[in-house]
């Protein structure tokens, strides 16, 4: 579960109402991190910047001095202009005989606190406050983040220079959503949550999920009376000249997660079958019945020529769910009839963009979409009216009102087909009755878990999409039921 800044500060700003010690619980959260796992002999670096996230800092180092343990405060802006709570720390500290300098913290240090910058970092770093962490980092220590590495936007992931780079993030109260997406995925490590004692319920119903907390609530129904036709018949349109594969993944993986019936159109040379997996039912694209299938995914290794632009406003004009990937959604970016198209669709319409097909579907650049992963997720859902899954780490997906973010998978993912692979899990999921934001969400979790399986079961670093494919009904037995 993830929150925005704005509602962290809603949630701290009704504890302060009640008069509740915010940061003196942070700050002891901060303290027995480091003595579980620390001993007294060598010293402890602590970083503290010039708001509250600094006063947690000082509230910790008070505590650790008050055990026994020997700190290097290093406290750059001073502490003339510290907001009340902070100010009211840093008495605490000198009271306790603390003392500060402006100096970084050096290697004798064994683990470092970053108080630096926490939910109120608002603008790029300024060079000496880089230059700080940078220092920090050379230094190989382990890195404990109060809330979030300094450097990283709370709310949006993106980064605000070079952050510091954190062995783990303790959050507090809840954690910033910037915490679960983009560039900030490389800079948390091990995020960790403490409460302070707190609960809003009214606020948690409100945050952002993980997938796996939508995944929770759903099951697929697999009647005993039932045959093949009760689990859709899916049409999946691609493969043009050298990427059959991508058509072949997509289907692969639709028949792996229980679609009924997958038949594959091939704009490109269509094989007799597809060995590895002879149940796919391969034809050229243009003879496939379109409007005879329960949902149609259209887009892995289309191409963009004219047969696959005239088969986009074909489905785009159809009554079935629809699932579009790929070159599906690069044509859908280079005609505005497209999108005048795909606006008044009744049925689902599910779009899967990669950042960089994301910056398409919105005119600007990926470097944009990535800063605002959420917004991006949103803006895209507002203009095609559609189920948005925006890839990458952590996945965004939006659903009209709804929206999740996905916590499963790594980089181990980072190569061509494994994005054929998840729009036809996606088909497959929809084609079986789950609306459209209950199949991005299972599908997306599941992906990436499989992958994970993959990654610590047998210690792989790169996880191919065949291979994950195998993985996935493994991962899905427990949602038939
Ligand atoms: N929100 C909460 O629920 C709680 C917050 N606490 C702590 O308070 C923090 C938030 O405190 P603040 O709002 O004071 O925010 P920060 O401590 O993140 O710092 C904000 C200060 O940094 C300055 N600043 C922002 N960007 C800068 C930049 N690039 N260069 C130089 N200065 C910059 C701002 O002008 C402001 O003075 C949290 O991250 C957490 O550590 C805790 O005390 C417990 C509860
Ligand atoms: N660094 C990463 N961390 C987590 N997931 C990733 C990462 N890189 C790629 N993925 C996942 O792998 C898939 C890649 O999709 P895509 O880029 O469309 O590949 P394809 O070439 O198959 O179309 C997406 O589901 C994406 O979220
Ligand atoms: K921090």
């Amino acid at each position: 579960m993830f929150h925005t800044v704005s509602q962290l500060r809603q949630i701290e700003q009704q504890a302060r109402k009640l008069g509740l010690p915010l940061m003196q619980r942070a700050g002891r959260a901060a303290a027995d991190f480091i003595s579980r796992r620390f001993g007294k002999a060598a010293p402890i670096g602590v970083l503290v910047g010039p708001g509250n996230n600094g006063g947690d800092a000082l509230v910790a180092a008070t505590l650790l001095r008050q055990l026994g343990y020997t700190l290097s405060v290093c406290m750059p802006a001073g502490p003339g202009n510290l907001p009340a709570d902070a100010a009211t720390a840093y008495l605490d500290w000198q009271r306790c005989g603390g003392t500060e300098s402006t100096q970084a913290p050096t290697g004798t240090c064994t683990v470092i606190i970053d108080g630096l910058f926490g939910l109120g970092l608002n603008r790029p770093l300024e060079p000496n406050w880089q230059a700080l962490i940078t220092q920090v980092n050379q230094l190989g220590k382990p890195i404990l983040a109060l809330d979030v590495p300094s450097g990283v936007h709370a709310d949006s992931g993106a980064l605000l220079g070079a952050p510091i780079q954190a062995r783990w993030t303790l959050s507090f109260i809840g954690q910033a959503r910037g915490l679960a997406t983009g560039a900030a995925c490389d800079y948390t490590g091990l995020c960790l949550l403490d409460k302070l004692g707190l609960s809003a319920p009214t606020l948690d119903q409100a945050a952002l999920p993980d997938t796996a907390t939508v995944a929770q609530t759903i099951r697929i129904p697999r009647a005993a009376d039932s045959h093949k036709g009760s689990y859709g018949t899916i049409c999946i349109i691609g493969g043009a000249e050298g990427m059959t594969g991508a058509a072949l993944l997509a289907g692969r993986a639709a028949l792996q997660a229980g679609a009924g019936k997958v038949f594959t159109g091939l704009l490109g040379p269509v094989p007799s079958a597809d060995l590895a997996r002879p149940e796919l039912m391969l034809r050229p694209a243009d003879t496939l019945l379109m409007d005879a299938a329960d949902l149609i995914l259209l887009g892995p290794g289309l191409g963009q020529g004219a047969p696959a632009a005239d088969l986009l406003h074909h489905a785009l004009s159809s009554q079935q769910p629809l699932v579009l990937d790929a070159d599906a959604l690069n044509l859908l970016a280079s005609d505005p009839r497209l999108t005048q198209a795909a606006r008044p669709r009744q049925a689902p319409t599910v779009l899967t963009p990669h950042p960089a097909e994301a910056a398409r579907l919105l005119a600007c650049s990926t470097a944009e979409v990535q800063q605002h992963r959420y917004d991006a997720a949103a803006a895209l859902a507002r203009r095609y009216h559609a189920t948005i899954v925006l890839k990458g780490a952590g996945t965004v997906i939006v659903d009209g009102a709804l929206m999740a973010v996905n916590q499963s998978g790594s980089a181990a993912l980072a190569n061509a087909g494994q994005g054929d692979l998840l729009s036809g899990l996606i088909a497959a999921l929809m084609a079986q009755g789950l609306t459209a934001w209950q199949a991005t969400c299972l599908a997306t979790r599941l992906h990436g878990c499989a992958s994970d399986t993959l990654v610590n079961r047998d210690g792989r670093g790169i996880t191919l999409a065949n291979d994950v494919i195998a993985e996935l009904d493994r991962h899905l037995a427990p949602y038939f039921r």
